[in-house]
């Protein structure tokens, strides 16, 4: 129940060793589920068989193309088969002969590709050892892919994705060996993507969602629960998608999460204190107090200065307002404890936000520290110290780059994976956790970037984005990918989205839970609203999404 599991590749192949040492599965049974589970997708989405070429790279991924090869030709389909000399894993090599048996392989060239145009082309090159960049024939299979040769554009067949297009890295969902944020034209977007038991991170961040195409989880019989360490335990580091129906946002063990119990008194669902600043600063912490009290928080006060008051006395009429000037008078204020949770920063002013943080960190309360607390506590390290579990930074990547410079240009300036990295592949189980913190890569990503920062600052890191991750300073993360609404990039949605979360840990949410369910809130309600979203939109569209989430 819950969210879905997302593996690093480093993840997967641990999984997948585990389960082949202990005599549940070969490789080879493996690689022929996958390569089935490929056929199958194709033959649902193209039930009339038709021409397709297959692309088949040097390891596993390629084995996995052989397979789809002999399914497919099974199938009644006319397959061409372009494939490299060298394959050297014994699995890959033996799906290579199997296939040899029934047709033939041509050397996997740019022209060959050209030469003939098929109905489909299925990229089984490289998927998740994939660690440095296309060298150049690659590079130009590529680029036909997208559409484009040395000599004109082409209109490329649709293309099926064997675990990823190949170039992405599945670790970050950067494309390897171009720009970040920038790779260059001409990439191959498929039509359809499958993968084997679970998404990887780079399926769902940066370019790995714009390339992949439909993403298709096919079960290949591994289990999860083989996905222990040496004691037994759970790998503590786990990353969840928040992508499911979610159904424990209506029921976790028992208890209504999101819904209301009957009976229950509105200081049961709690009090959320919203900060507010100087007049002329806008509707920004409005709009936070909005969303605080749709998404449930039994009450909700906002605390602008005296002298902003009349400012802040329009609707809603639900919403209490207390005025705080100085730090004292928001400890006095944090004395009552029925006031479960704080949001700081929307349009509160860097100064007023540097000189109430104190107060807030000093109480222990769970808080949501965003905009300009953000930008407070980059100017003031002695203040970065007090952060605690309870807190919530919510960066989007300017601010995050004032937070963490180091980390920002970490992402900037990919690193490809080092030799010593590549030879830790090879460790025995019982030091994997280890080896698995050391394997992060090829390239660094938004979710190595966010874990490092929750680690560093003691607080839960959301880093805004479509892709936005959240992680926790235990290493837990959740992956948020939320493409389909780019209306979302509009003013103030972030300040709805720092109401929504501090009404959440209001209501007595864990931070990562509560932050975790803010996100998939914030988008299903900019989904349900559609074009033309504008920030306001946003809290009024919640009593709908509860209403389909069955509340
Ligand atoms: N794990 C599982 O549970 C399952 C995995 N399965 C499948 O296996 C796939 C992973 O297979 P894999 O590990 O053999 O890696 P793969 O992506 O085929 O590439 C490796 C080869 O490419 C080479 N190479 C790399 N980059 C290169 C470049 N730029 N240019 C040129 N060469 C480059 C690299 O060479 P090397 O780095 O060693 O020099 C190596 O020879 C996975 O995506 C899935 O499809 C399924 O069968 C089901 C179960
Ligand atoms: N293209 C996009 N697709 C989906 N979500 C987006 C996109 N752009 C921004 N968002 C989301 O919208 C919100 C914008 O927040 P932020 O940048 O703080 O805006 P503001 O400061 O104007 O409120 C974040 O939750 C972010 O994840
Ligand atoms: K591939």
């Amino acid at each position: 129940m819950g969210w879905t599991e997302v593996l690093t590749t480093a993840e997967m192949r641990a999984l997948e060793t585990a389960a082949m040492a202990s005599g549940a599965v070969m490789g080879l049974e493996l690689m022929e589920r996958a390569g089935t589970a490929v056929a199958g997708a194709i033959r649902l989405r193209w039930p009339k068989a038709g021409r397709v070429t297959v692309l088949c790279g040097p390891g596993n991924n390629g084995g996995d193309g052989y397979v789809v090869a002999r399914q497919l030709a099974q199938a009644g389909w006319r397959v061409r088969v372009l494939g490299m000399d060298n394959t050297p894993g014994p699995d890959a090599a033996a799906m290579k002969r199997r296939w040899a048996e029934m047709g033939g392989i041509e050397p996997l060239t740019a022209a060959a590709l050209g030469s003939d145009l098929s109905d489909l082309v299925v990229d089984a090159i490289f998927g998740t050892g994939m660690t440095r960049p296309l060298d150049r024939e690659m590079a130009l299979v590529s680029r036909w892919m997208g559409g484009w040769t040395p000599a004109r554009a082409v209109t490329p067949p649709p293309i099926v994705a064997v675990d990823a297009v190949s170039g992405l890295c599945l670790d970050s969902g950067a494309w390897l060996g171009g720009e970040r944020g920038d790779p260059g034209g001409n990439l191959p977007r498929a039509a359809l993507t499958v993968t084997f038991h679970a998404p990887k991170v780079g399926h769902l961040l940066e370019l790995g969602p714009v390339l992949g195409g439909e993403l298709v989880v096919a079960d290949i019989g591994l289990k999860t629960t083989s996905f222990r360490d040496a004691e037994g335990q759970i790998w503590s580091e786990r990353t969840l998608a928040v992508m499911d129906p979610p159904r424990h946002l209506q029921q976790d063990r028992g208890q209504p999460l999101l819904g209301k119990r009957a009976g229950s008194h509105k200081f049961d669902h709690g009090h959320a204190l919203i900060v507010a600043g100087t007049a002329g600063q806008g509707g920004a912490a409005r709009l936070s107090a909005r969303a605080a009290l749709r998404v449930g928080a039994g009450l909700v006060t906002l605390a602008p200065p005296a002298d902003a008051m009349a400012e802040h006395s329009g609707p809603p009429d639900a919403l209490m307002r207390r005025a705080v000037d100085d730090a004292a008078a928001l400890s006095r204020l944090l004395g009552d404890d029925r006031l479960r949770a704080v949001c700081l920063g929307p349009g509160c002013g860097t100064e007023r936000a540097a000189a109430l943080l104190e107060p807030l960190l000093a109480s222990r309360r769970p808080a949501v520290l965003d905009a300009d607390a953000l930008t407070a506590l980059a100017g003031h390290p002695a203040i970065f110290e007090g952060l605690h579990g309870g807190c919530v930074l919510t960066p989007h990547m300017g601010e995050f780059r004032r937070l963490f410079p180091d980390l920002a240009a970490r992402l900037d300036t990919p690193r490809p994976r080092s030799p010593a990295q590549e030879s830790a592949q090879t460790v025995a189980l019982q030091t994997w956790r280890q080896a698995l913190a050391d394997m992060r890569g090829p390239l660094y990503s938004r979710l190595d970037a966010a874990r490092e920062a929750a680690a560093r600052s003691g607080a839960v890191v959301l880093l805004k984005g479509p892709d936005t991750v959240i992680a926790a300073p235990d290493g837990q993360a959740r992956i948020h990918s939320a493409f389909d609404v780019p209306w979302l990039a509009t003013a103030g949605a972030g300040d709805v989205l720092a109401g929504i979360i501090a009404g959440l840990l209001a209501r007595g949410l864990p931070p990562l839970e509560a932050v975790a369910t803010g996100a998939f809130l914030h988008a299903a309600a900019a989904r349900r609203f559609g074009p033309g979203l504008i920030a306001d939109d946003l809290p009024e569209q919640l009593p709908g999404v509860f209403r389909d989430l069955g509340l």
